[in-house]
C-alpha cells in the first residue's frame, strides 16, 4: 500500500534509544529517556552535574543494565547483550582519563588495539603485518601522531594521549564513538584539532560526545541533547538550545 501524502514514514537511525530508564535503588538516574543518532552525525549531551549524562553512555555500552526501555543500534537491540559484544557490534567509548599503556610507543599501542580475528577453529590469527602498519599509519595521521610514531606514549602532552586513545578506538573501525570530556584539560591549540578530527571521523562514523566547554561544543556540534533530572530538557541546534529558557534557568545561567 502506498503511504498516504505527509504521512510520517519511519526512519532508520544509527542508534534509537527509546524510553530508557535506569533506577539505582529508586533514584532514577535516568528516565524515561529517547534519543536517535544518525549516521554521520556529532551528537553533544550536555547538562548540569548528575543529569545523567555519563549514565546514558554506560548504558549505551553495557556497562550497566536498563530497568527498561530500549537501545537499537544499527538494528540490533543492545540492552541483552553483553559489554564486550557492543563493542564487536561496533560501538566504542573513550572514558576521560586515557587508558594508554605508557611504556609503549605510539606505533605500538595502536597495534595491541589492532582488531584480531578468530579462525573457524576459535583460534587467534593475526593480521599481515603490512596490513596493521599500513592502517596505524593511516590512524595515526588522523590523530596528528604520524611523526610521533616511534615515541614513548608516557612522555606525550595530555592532549596527545587523548588523541592517542581516540586513535585505539578508531583502529577498530566502530560505527560509533562516545567520547567523555575529550577537550578536558588541553590547550587551545589541542581544542581546535580535536574539533577538526571530530570532523574528519564523522565522514564515516557517528560520535557521541559528553562536554562542558560551551565554546568546544559550539564548534562541533550540529544537534545537542541537554539531560536535566535523567531527562532531555531541550533538543536542537545550539543556537536554539542556548535560547531556550529552560536551560538558561538550569545550566547555561549559572
Ligand atoms: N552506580 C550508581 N549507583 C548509584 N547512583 C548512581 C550510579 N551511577 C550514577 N549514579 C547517580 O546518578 C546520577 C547521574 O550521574 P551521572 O554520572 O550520569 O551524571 P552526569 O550528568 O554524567 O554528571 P557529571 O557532569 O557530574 O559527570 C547522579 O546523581 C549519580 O550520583
Amino acid at each position: 500500500m502506498n503511504q498516504p501524502i505527509g504521512a510520517a514514514v519511519p526512519k532508520d537511525f544509527l542508534l534509537a534509544v527509546e524510553a530508557l530508564t535506569v533506577s539505582f535503588d529508586g533514584f532514577k538516574a535516568v528516565n524515561d529517556l529517547s534519543l536517535y543518532v544518525d549516521e554521520n552525525e556529532i551528537r553533544v549531551i550536555i547538562g548540569p552535574n548528575g543529569a545523567g549524562k555519563t549514565t546514558v553512555l554506560d548504558l549505551i555500552c553495557g556497562r550497566t543494565k536498563p530497568t527498561s526501555g530500549s537501545i537499537r543500534f544499527a538494528g540490533e537491540e543492545l540492552t541483552t547483550r553483553r559489554e564486550y559484544e557492543i563493542v564487536r557490534a561496533g560501538v566504542g567509548r573513550k572514558f576521560q582519563n586515557p587508558s594508554i599503556y605508557e611504556d609503549l610507543t605510539v606505533f605500538e599501542n595502536l597495534e595491541l588495539s589492532f582488531p584480531r580475528g578468530r579462525d573457524v577453529f576459535g583460534a587467534l590469527f593475526f593480521k599481515r603485518d603490512g596490513e596493521v602498519k599500513s592502517r596505524v599509519e593511516e590512524v595515526a595521521g588522523m590523530i596528528f601522531l604520524k611523526d610521533h610514531l616511534g615515541v614513548q606514549a608516557g612522555i606525550l602532552s595530555h592532549g596527545q594521549k587523548q588523541w592517542l586513545e581516540i586513535g585505539m578506538l578508531l583502529i577498530q573501525s566502530p560505527r560509533l564513538l562516545m567520547l567523555d570530556e575529550p577537550v578536558a584539560g588541553m590547550s587551545v591549540a589541542e581544542r581546535v584539532k580535536t574539533a577538526e578530527l571530530l570532523h574528519t571521523i564523522i565522514r564515516n562514523q557517528s560520535v557521541i560526545v559528553i562536554e562542558h566547554d560551551m565554546k568546544f561544543v559550539e564548534d562541533i556540534a550540529t544537534r545537542v541533547t541537554v539531560l536535566h533530572q535523567g531527562r532531555v530538557l531541550s533538543e536542537g541546534s545550539m543556537e536554539r538550545v542556548k535560547n531556550d529558557p529552560k536551560v538558561i534557568e538550569v545550566y547555561l545561567g549559572h
